[in-house]
């Protein structure tokens, strides 16, 4: 089971390097990892189970946050209505990919966090508002999705972990509260 001592911080290489694409149908290592990363995510978000483990909650986590230089994420994102469970996302994503985005860009107007990172990094970090993504699942069969909001800004985190990408590379340093006109702010 994955708890916080398997998650590699800031500073350790491996969140720097471009994960490897992992073959398709993925192998029953890969499966079982992704299975473990979502599980994770659910039990962080599970008051009695966070306590229990000391588990920072999160909504997504990538492979190479376990010093596992994979291109495999996975995101577990509850719906905000209940009555509509399918604005919610929860799934493992093997080699995802960005297919297209929207120009119009959003950032979270609390900023992001990052298990990875032991430390509050306050700003905006502004990512494109829409995106589409192909991605395997643990069958081996393709997906492509469209995604926005919340769930859009999610995949683009853990996307860019992949990549060997930082949310606070997002961040303007001089000025990490402006806005540029035309980012939609998600509250
Ligand atoms: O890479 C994943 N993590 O580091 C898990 C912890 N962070 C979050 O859950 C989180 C928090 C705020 C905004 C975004 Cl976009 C994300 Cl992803
Ligand atoms: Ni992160």
């Amino acid at each position: 089971m994955i708890t916080m001592d398997d998650i590699i911080r800031e500073g350790h290489p491996t969140l720097r390097d471009v994960a490897k694409e992992v073959p398709i149908p993925p192998t029953a290592e890969d499966v079982a990892l992704g299975k473990e990363m979502l599980q994770f995510l659910k039990n962080s978000q599970d008051p009695v189970k966070a306590e229990e483990l000391h588990l920072r909650g999160g909504v997504g986590l990538a492979a190479p946050q376990l010093d596992s230089s994979k291109r495999i994420i996975a995101v577990h994102v509850p719906s905000v209505d209940p009555e509509k469970p399918e604005n919610g996302i929860s799934t493992v994503m093997y080699n995802p990919k960005v297919l297209s985005h929207s120009v119009q860009e959003a950032c979270l107007g609390e900023g992001e966090g990052c298990l990875s990172v032991d430390r509050e990094v306050p700003g905006y970090v502004v990512r494109a508002a829409r995106i589409t993504v192909s991605y395997y699942d643990a069958e081996g069969e393709k997906h492509k999705i469209r995604l926005k909001n919340y769930n859009a800004i999610v995949v683009q985190h853990e996307i860019d972990h992949i990549n060997g990408i930082m949310f606070y590379d997002h961040i303007d340093e001089k000025n990490p509260l402006q806005l540029k006109d035309g980012v939609l702010v998600i509250e």
